[in-house]
């Protein structure tokens, strides 16, 4: 089954648009892992298990696993348990890829092949050629940056292209000429909600990520009203920092349990 129809799956069947992030950083671990060679896979692997029932997907954002020694080795075994204890939730790798289209086909291999990964995020800024190795991956989700979480979000993403802020145009074009094998979604931040209402009409009921909850400020109930399509589903969104780190003490896991409870239940209340 491809990425598109296991989200589609998973929003239904689990009843949730929680997106939960994995960007572990040993410095914010609790106690019980100081002195754990295999941290970043052992705290991660915990909370994918107390959280998997409350998630529409996993993303894993590779940076925080790259930036150590063995990080990507944890990180392929990470995706490996996903899969083989929770195959019904999908796992996006938060990679923002993008490059000339040789280089490229050796990040889909890397995402898709080594990793194992469902999904992976891309940039578009280098243009079609170097997103055709992710797209012509039928099965594969490709979810392309077009207004991103963060205050820079504004630099270039909103300059004027020909009569309409690069953003749209990017959604547009998306949405229209790469989307032909209905693969794709697009990254908008929770903290852009009025954005993200001009993105929904311009994409029809395309999926979006949406970081920006939690620790960014963003509100869930202008995500859900601005941002959800006519069946209330649409959206993955994201929380890494406020579901990982929601206790440092021994009850890390329930605590991180009970935060995408808490925010799968808020979303719902807006659906
Ligand atoms: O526009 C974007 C694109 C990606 N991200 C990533 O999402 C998470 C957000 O983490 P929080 O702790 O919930 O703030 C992180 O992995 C970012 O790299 C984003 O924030 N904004």
């Amino acid at each position: 089954m491809g990425f598109m129809q296991a989200l589609r799956n998973r929003w239904n069947s689990a009843d949730t648009l929680v997106c939960v992030g994995l960007d572990p950083d040993p410095a914010k671990f609790p106690d019980a892992f100081v002195d754990d060679d295999d941290a970043l896979f052992s705290f991660c692997r915990d909370i994918v298990d107390a959280t998997a029932q409350y998630a529409c997907a996993f993303k894993p954002q590779i940076a925080y696993f790259a930036a150590h020694n063995g990080g990507e080795a944890a990180l392929q075994r990470l995706i490996a348990h996903i899969n083989g204890s929770h195959p019904d939730v999908p796992v996006i790798l938060d990679a923002k890829r993008g490059d000339i289209g040789s280089t490229a086909e050796q990040y889909a291999t890397e995402a898709f092949e080594r990793f194992g990964a469902d999904a992976v995020t891309l940039n578009p800024y280098m243009g079609r050629d170097s997103a055709d190795p992710f797209l012509q991956r039928f099965d594969r989700g490709c979810i392309f940056l077009c207004h991103t979480s963060n205050p820079g979000a504004r630099d270039f993403q909103e300059l004027d292209v020909g009569g309409e802020p690069l953003y749209q145009h990017i959604a547009r074009t998306i949405a229209g000429e790469w989307n032909a094998a209905g693969n794709c979604a697009l990254v908008v931040g929770a903290t852009f909600p009025e954005e993200l209402k001009v993105i929904r009409g311009i994409v029809g009921d395309m999926p979006l990520l949406i970081p920006g909850v939690g620790a960014q400020g963003g509100d869930v109930e202008a995500v859900v009203r601005n941002g959800a399509t006519a069946d209330g589903t649409g959206l993955m969104i994201n929380s890494s920092r406020g579901i990982l780190y929601a206790s440092s003490g021994a009850g890390y896991a329930e605590a991180a349990a009970d935060a995408a409870r808490e925010l799968r239940d808020a979303i719902n209340r807006c659906r």
